[in-house]
């Protein structure tokens, strides 16, 4: 089994490059299905796992998909499949992405119903709402979600019960081929959808409004493959602003959009941490002392569910009660109990968490319960008293790209390993004793 391990109490220092994002680029390349004329050219990808899948899910459906040197190319010009299987759905959820292009350009679209999984139950009503608005007959069964059209998608105005990213996403892919304009109202302003839109228009498409909550888009008649640099990782570079702050440490966290990260950067500013804008990004500053504060996660420009546990991480080690709200996943606290096994003093009370820090943190075996989690059990080790081994890495590859390897440029006491051997188990219970 592979694994990480930390081994707790250096301050970070140097720099460290932010990837494109993993929000962004999920949903451009299942755009690229939109392209029936010429080769989508996607720049500054990063190789997660997470793209492997949806590459794999482009080409079931008989696109051409290269990925070299951090460039993805697509080639959806033949006629498309209909069919996206539940091995990729269960794997990544965000394959239903590809519904709203396929349904566009094929007037039929058969994609895997996502199960639940370990941050809530995450339905997609308010995608497929938006489907049947503009036409099409929804079925769900054996699995399956099954949208048909005759002809072609037409123009609707849809109102969406919450701003959802995945929603707003598939709903502007649909509308962009389809007859007429399509008015999304409560749509989602996160800066991945901007990104999403000037690659739609980018290719033709004709997309007003993203990063407000009213977004129009004219259906074209057709769109064609161009070239796009993926928008940095927000998520990413708000990790390495956590690693730098719970360290004590100053790192340049280069590529990092400080537009992107407003909510972020006033509550790390209320912690206590030092946040300059340097040409190249942001220089982040950890004080010797962080003050607890209280976070409730919203959608963008709210605080982002995204950074909800390493910002957790960061309230273990401040002083003072702080309190961690949670609206946008029902479920996303399973970390919690794995901070417990490194000593954490917290509770949860409903859809809130409360710390009492500073906790004594101390080394433990832990398990990735998701991706973020992931990450901010592997930002408490860094500054944990001795070893901290965190498991089910599978997680942390969805979403960042050599975590290990960066955090130890900068400084950290950290590997990766695969190795079930007893000989290492013994050392490490041995250094924590
Ligand atoms: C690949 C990707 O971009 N993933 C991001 C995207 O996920 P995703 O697009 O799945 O998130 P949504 O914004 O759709 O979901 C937010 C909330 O709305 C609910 N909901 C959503 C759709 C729907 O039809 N019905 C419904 O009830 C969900 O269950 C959840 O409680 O946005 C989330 C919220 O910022 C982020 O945490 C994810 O990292
Ligand atoms: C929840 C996340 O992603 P996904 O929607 O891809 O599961 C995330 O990026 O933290």
């Amino acid at each position: 089994m592979e694994k990480i391990i930390v081994r707790g109490g250096k301050r970070l220092s140097g720099t460290v490059k932010v990837e494109g994002a993993k929000n962004s680029v999920l949903p451009v390349i299942a755009a690229t299905l939109l392209a029936s004329d010429g080769k989508s050219i996607l720049k500054d990808v990063p190789t997660l796992s997470d793209v492997y899948t949806i590459n794999e899910v482009l080409r079931k459906l008989n696109a051409d998909v290269a990925f070299d040197n951090n460039t993805v190319t697509v080639d959806a010009s033949r006629e498309l499949l209909e069919e996206a299987p539940f091995e990729y759905v269960r794997k990544m959820r965000a394959s239903v992405l590809v519904m709203g292009s396929l349904l566009a350009r094929n007037s039929r679209a058969r994609v895997a119903l996502p199960g639940g999984c370990a941050i809530g139950s995450r339905p997609i009503d308010q995608h497929l709402k938006g489907f049947e608005a503009m036409g099409a007959k929804v079925k769900v069964g054996n699995g399956f979600i099954e949208a048909e059209v005759d002809g072609k998608l037409k123009g609707a105005k849809i109102y969406l019960d919450f701003p959802s990213v995945g929603a707003t996403e598939n709903i502007m892919m649909a509308a962009a081929l389809a007859e007429g304009t399509t008015i999304l109202e409560n749509a989602a302003k996160e800066p991945e959808i901007v990104d999403l839109a000037n690659f739609i228009n980018k290719m033709g498409g004709k997309v007003r409004g993203a990063g407000t909550a009213t977004i129009k888009i004219e259906g074209v008649e057709k769109l064609y493959g161009t070239e796009h640099y993926i928008i940095p990782d927000r998520i990413e570079a708000g990790t390495f602003m956590a690693a730098a702050a719970i360290t004590g440490g100053n790192v340049l966290v280069k590529g990092a959009v400080p537009e992107h990260l407003s909510s972020l950067i006033a509550k790390m500013e209320e912690m206590g941490v030092t946040i300059i804008e340097e040409e190249e990004g942001l220089r982040v500053i950890g004080p010797d002392q962080l003050k607890a504060v209280d976070i409730k996660t919203m959608p963008h420009p709210g605080f982002p569910t995204d950074m909800q546990s390493q910002m957790m991480a960061l309230l273990l080690r401040s002083t003072g009660t702080g309190m961690i709200t949670e609206t946008v996943f029902e479920n996303r606290f399973m970390h919690v109990e794995e901070f417990r096994r490194m000593n954490a003093e917290i509770k949860i009370e409903g859809r809130s968490v409360i710390t009492n820090g500073p906790s004594n943190l101390q080394g433990a075996e832990v398990m990735a319960t998701d991706l973020r989690a992931a990450a901010s059990l592997i930002l408490t080790g860094l500054v944990a008293e001795g070893v901290t081994r965190v498991t089910e890495l599978k997680h942390l590859d969805r979403g960042y790209v050599n975590f290990h390897g960066k955090l130890a440029a900068l400084g950290a006491d950290i590997e990766r390993v695969n190795d079930e051997s007893v000989h290492e188990n013994e050392s490490i219970a041995a250094e924590n004793a």
